[in-house]
């Protein structure tokens, strides 16, 4: 059986989404989109040759009895809204990060989903499907550096549209880290402080750029995460776990290495769709799967409910310049024994 899915939002990951699962990925066919840029989603469907039909609101294309399940891919600001709608109707969800933009929202999530009584939401938090990321939790799983005690990260974009404004880069960028830090550790945080290094005379949109992110976990573990949005050079990705016998480093992309013009050089990625387009292929046809089964095996909504609560605190800590306590509270049954391909947290 295919599944026919409906997708909210199609813009940057809402086309390339469209364009996996209509060409590269399987068991999932896309029969509706809308945008409120409706010239847009008309022109994704003739673009991507969809047999699809573009609806005039998200609530509408949910409601529709020709989609199975799912894909929210608009601004952050409304997933909370589609997400809860979703649920309403039964209809298995996957939204893309953030679950919402406040824990408060991420909450009533939670709750709808457990009040309804069967998984149905799936966050877009796409680092637990990277190979390279599976591969260093596989080394700390198996203690080949002993019990980690440091990991040092850099998430660096090249630059960012006009729309990045505020607290993005713990909003929209750090939560990358929150949530993949905390699966690849088994562990959740314990406070937050955050400090700001000289502002780059490249920051945009009123930006302080970069900022680092010092965080500690409930078993001790000190983290630090340079967020730097402006770097220039191009879209760089860094983990580094330091363990008590050794260090693991998160692999960097392949990529050739040129000898010419008496240089030896090899290429920095600039855009996250490259950087993580396998990663981002083997999330969606593990959804598509899973939810042909009727279950959630990526990060759940109490996933994101936990991201959004590091987060705030983290924009506390920025605002107050002090060090904050998290307190995420204990997983609900109900999200216990996620057989998550990617793990269990
Ligand atoms: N997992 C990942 O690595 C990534 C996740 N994202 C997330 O995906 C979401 C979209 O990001 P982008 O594609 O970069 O943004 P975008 O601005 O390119 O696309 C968003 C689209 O949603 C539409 N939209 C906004 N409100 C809507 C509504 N109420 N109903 C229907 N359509 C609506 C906009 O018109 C736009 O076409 C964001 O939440 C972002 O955080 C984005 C990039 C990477
Ligand atoms: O989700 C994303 C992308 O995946 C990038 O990692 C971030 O840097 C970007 O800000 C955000 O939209």
């Amino acid at each position: 059986m295919t599944l026919k899915i409906g997708v909210i939002g199609t813009g940057a990951i809402g086309q390339d989404h469209i364009r996996r699962i209509t060409n590269v990925l399987s068991g999932g066919e896309i029969v509706a989109v809308t945008d409120v840029n409706q010239e847009q989603a008309k022109q994704v469907v003739e673009v991507e040759k969809l047999n699809a039909k573009v609806y005039e609101d998200g609530h509408a294309l949910i409601q529709s009895e020709d989609v199975d399940a799912l894909i929210v891919t608009s601004w952050g600001p409304t997933h909370e809204e589609f997400v809860l709608a979703a649920i309403k109707a039964g209809k298995p969800v996957f939204c893309e990060k953030p679950l919402a933009t406040t824990a408060e929202g991420c909450k009533k999530i939670v709750d709808a989903e457990m009040a309804y009584g069967k998984p149905l939401v799936q966050v877009g938090y796409m680092r637990r499907y990277d190979k390279g990321y599976q591969a260093l939790k596989n080394a700390l799983d198996h203690q080949k550096i002993g019990e980690p005690l440091m990991v040092h990260c850099a998430h660096r974009n090249p630059t960012v549209p006009d729309t990045y404004i505020g607290d993005m880069a713990i909003t929209d960028t750090l939560v990358h880290e929150i949530d993949v830090l905390r699966w690849l550790l088994n562990d959740d945080y314990a406070s937050v402080q955050i400090v700001t290094p000289r502002t780059s005379s490249l920051a945009k949109n009123g930006l302080k750029d970069p900022i680092m992110v010092l965080l500690e976990t409930n078993k001790g573990i000190r983290i630090d995460v340079e967020v730097f949005v402006n770097c220039q050079f191009g879209y760089d990705i860094q983990c580094q776990v330091v363990g008590e016998t050794g260090t693991a480093n998160l692999p960097e992309p392949s990529s050739i290495i040129m000898r010419s013009e008496a240089k030896l050089s090899t290429e920095i990625l600039v855009d996250w769709k490259d950087r993580f387009i396998e990663s981002y292929d083997i999330e969606l046809q593990d959804w598509i799967n899973s939810t042909k089964k009727g279950i959630v095996s990526g990060p759940t909504a109490w996933d994101g409910y936990v991201v959004a609560v590091v987060s705030d605190a983290c924009v506390e800590a920025r605002n107050s310049k002090g060090i904050v306590s998290i307190a995420t509270g204990d997983i609900p049954e109900f999200y216990k024994g996620n057989l998550s391909i990617v793990g269990e947290v």
